[in-house]
């Protein structure tokens, strides 16, 4: 399939998703379906090479499974998941290591993500070395070049993540999860556990990164204007469902989805008052 599609000259996605079900089997469930929840029903999404895709929804619609499913962390119950058109869908070793080179996360907490008795220094070099990349010179250049993309000081490397602030602590897991030059990002509520005004400094961050290094982004969150900010296309997800899909600038200006224009007239943005306009 990846194939006939190169041949033809259509750009293979990093992510492809392909009619992903979750079902997750539960003590309660809905009286339509009792004792499982589909918490991914039907969702198929391509994320193409430099383009940010942002999934929004409220909690409960799918959006962290979806994560999942992408990071290799959960199996679809059915469906195919591509990864720069290989299917890794089994999560094989090899298969895990293709998911590995080409998408990094960061999560919500930058707390829980990064371990609190390693310093940065360690933590940058952590997945280098597992990976076994270049000489430890090349390495050594890397951690610095990494912590200056993410606007830190050098400073910062002997510290431990309990001395730094919830965004510098994120910037540091930014870094980390671009040490092995993943070809895309999945961002899951990445700014969500931080104060607002450092929200949009995160915010910036990334936005910028991804220009700078042309990567590829899945942005997850809950709120839909934060959602804007940053991406090309929205999908807005609900009861694990697709409801809507586009670009950003249409989706917000002419909604078609009931749930949509629900979302964009519900609760006041999260962002920064400064970001946005
Ligand atoms: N491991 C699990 N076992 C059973 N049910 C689960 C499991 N993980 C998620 N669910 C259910 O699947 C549905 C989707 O959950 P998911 O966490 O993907 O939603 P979400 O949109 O990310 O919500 P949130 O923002 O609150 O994390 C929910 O009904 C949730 O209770």
């Amino acid at each position: 399939m990846t194939e006939t599609k190169a041949a033809a000259g259509e750009q293979t996605p990093i992510i492809f998703l392909d009619d992903i079900h979750v079902v997750f089997k539960t003590r309660t469930g809905s009286i339509l379906h009792p004792n499982k929840v589909h918490a991914v029903n039907g969702l198929t999404l391509k994320l193409m090479p430099g383009e940010t895709i942002g999934i929004v929804g409220e909690s409960g619609c799918g959006k962290s499974t979806t994560a999942n499913v992408m990071c290799g962390l959960q199996a679809p119950t059915s469906g195919h998941v591509y990864f720069k058109g290989i299917d890794v869908t089994k999560r094989t070793a090899d298969q895990r290591k293709t998911i590995g080179r080409v998408i990094s996360v960061v999560f919500q907490d930058p707390a829980t993500a990064l371990n609190a008795r390693m310093s940065v220094h360690d933590q940058l070099m952590d997945p280098m070395n597992v990976h076994k990349v270049g000489t430890k010179q090349e390495r050594e250049a890397r951690v610095k070049e990494l912590i200056e993309m993410v606007g830190l000081p050098n400073s910062v490397l002997g510290a431990l993540p309990g001395q730094l602030s919830g965004g510098q602590r994120q910037r540091v897991a930014i870094a980390r999860a671009l040490s092995l030059k993943p070809d895309a990002i999945i961002a899951d509520e990445p700014t969500s556990a931080l104060d607002v005004s450092v929200r949009a400094q995160i915010l910036n961050l990334l936005s910028d990164l991804k220009k700078e290094l042309g990567l590829s982004m899945v942005f997850i969150s809950h709120d839909i204007q934060t959602v804007r900010y940053i991406s090309d296309r929205i999908i807005v997800m609900n009861g694990g469902q697709a409801v809507e899909q586009g670009k950003a600038s249409e989706v917000f200006e002419n909604p078609k989805d009931d749930y949509t224009r629900l979302l964009l007239g519900a609760a006041p943005s999260l962002l920064h008052p400064d970001l946005g306009k």
